[in-house]
């Protein structure tokens, strides 16, 4: 009789690893939109919701702090299944915030897209001003916001794209001028909206949320080794089902030998024939954030867990220079240690 398969229950992270990705186009877009604030109405703050507690960025909440804001989950698409369970988790989101709105969207959904342009049609309705609503969006990198804010001016006034998207993170750079999302009436000039550079947080409090956020597109995919990112993600997908990957391979938590057998069936192969064990983690990473390999959330979503969330994020917010400083101990005690291997 085959012996039955059991998954990781959890999954070895090391000390390590990188913990932080704020560069400097990150710190002059947040000085931007903070010298911005006081001509917006409203903002709009994406976060993943692959992973609604890590992608959190607690820079947000220092620098934009007071003003009101609607928080929008990105990329359900890539975490739900639209069963019972994930309508659990988006209640216990909800409860969450309240009564905070939030809302969840997938930038493909117009019935997500028109619920975000409700909100905002009935925001500048009860804000009653002549000059129009300003909106600025806001998050973490790669997490959609470009996306969105094509998707409501396409739906809103029928106008193509107005901001650059792309698979890596750091597309957008600057802090844009705003664009028409909602027409305007006889009584006002419309809705606007002002997109921003995606910011990472000064220094992640643990590696696996590192990994987390590397795996969903935060951080460039130079920052994590790919057979690590990887082997994460098996992890993951094992804890699921390891059906998902049954084309490639019979379940396994050996991710040298998952990566082998894609790279032979896919071809990716260097010369001599053997397997590109990099390329073929990138590209299984690569279909994991389009949809492929399983559609789940990183994040335990608990009534617990997001109690020990906030326990723990009100007992650190490191300064900029508290996260430097340790990143580069991090770097130090990297440099000074043999390669990082995984399997
Ligand atoms: N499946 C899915 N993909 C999305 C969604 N929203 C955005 N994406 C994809 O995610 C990637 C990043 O999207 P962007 O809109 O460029 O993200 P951003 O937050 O503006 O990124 P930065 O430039 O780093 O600030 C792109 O490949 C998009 O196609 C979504 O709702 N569902």
């Amino acid at each position: 009789m085959a012996s039955q398969f059991i998954p990781r229950a959890v999954f070895p992270t090391l000390d390590s690893l990188p913990r932080s990705y704020f560069l400097g186009h990150h710190k002059s877009g947040l000085s931007k939109m903070k010298t911005l604030l006081s001509s917006i109405d409203l903002i709009i703050e994406c976060r993943d919701y692959r992973v609604p507690l890590t992608s959190r960025n607690p820079l947000f909440e220092a620098s934009l702090a007071g003003r009101e804001r609607l928080i929008i989950y990105t990329k359900r698409d890539l975490g739900s299944n639209q069963k019972k369970a994930d309508l659990q988790r988006e209640q216990i989101i909800r409860q969450w915030h309240a009564p905070s709105n939030i809302l969840f969207s997938d930038h493909k959904d117009r019935r997500d897209i028109r619920r975000v342009l409700q909100f905002a049609r009935e925001y500048a309705a009860n804000l009653m001003s002549l000059t129009g609503l300003r909106l600025m969006v806001v998050g973490m990198p790669n997490v959609g916001k470009s996306s969105l804010l094509n998707a409501l001016r396409s739906q809103g006034v029928g106008k193509g794209k107005a901001a650059f998207t792309g698979a890596q993170p750091g597309v957008t750079r600057k802090v844009a001028t705003g664009v028409k999302i909602i027409e305007g009436t006889d009584e006002s000039e419309g809705v606007y909206l002002v997109d921003t550079p995606g910011v990472f947080m000064p220094y992640v409090p643990d590696a696996e949320a590192m990994l987390k956020l590397a795996l969903c597109g935060s951080v460039k995919d130079t920052i994590i080794p790919p057979t690590m990112l990887a082997d994460y993600l098996l992890y993951h997908i094992n804890l699921v089902s390891p059906d998902l990957y049954a084309e490639y391979h019979t379940p396994t938590n050996d991710i040298v030998a998952l990566l082998g057998a894609v790279a032979e069936q896919t071809g990716r192969l260097q010369k001599g024939g053997t397997p590109d064990v990099d390329a073929s983690a990138l590209w299984i990473i690569q279909r994991w954030r389009t949809g492929h390999f399983g559609r789940f959330v990183l994040d335990e979503v608990t009534e617990d867990a997001l109690e020990r969330k906030k326990h723990e994020e009100s007992s650190m917010v490191p300064s900029f220079h508290q996260a430097k400083k340790a990143d580069k101990e991090a770097k130090r005690a990297r440099s000074k240690r043999p390669n990082i291997t995984t399997g």
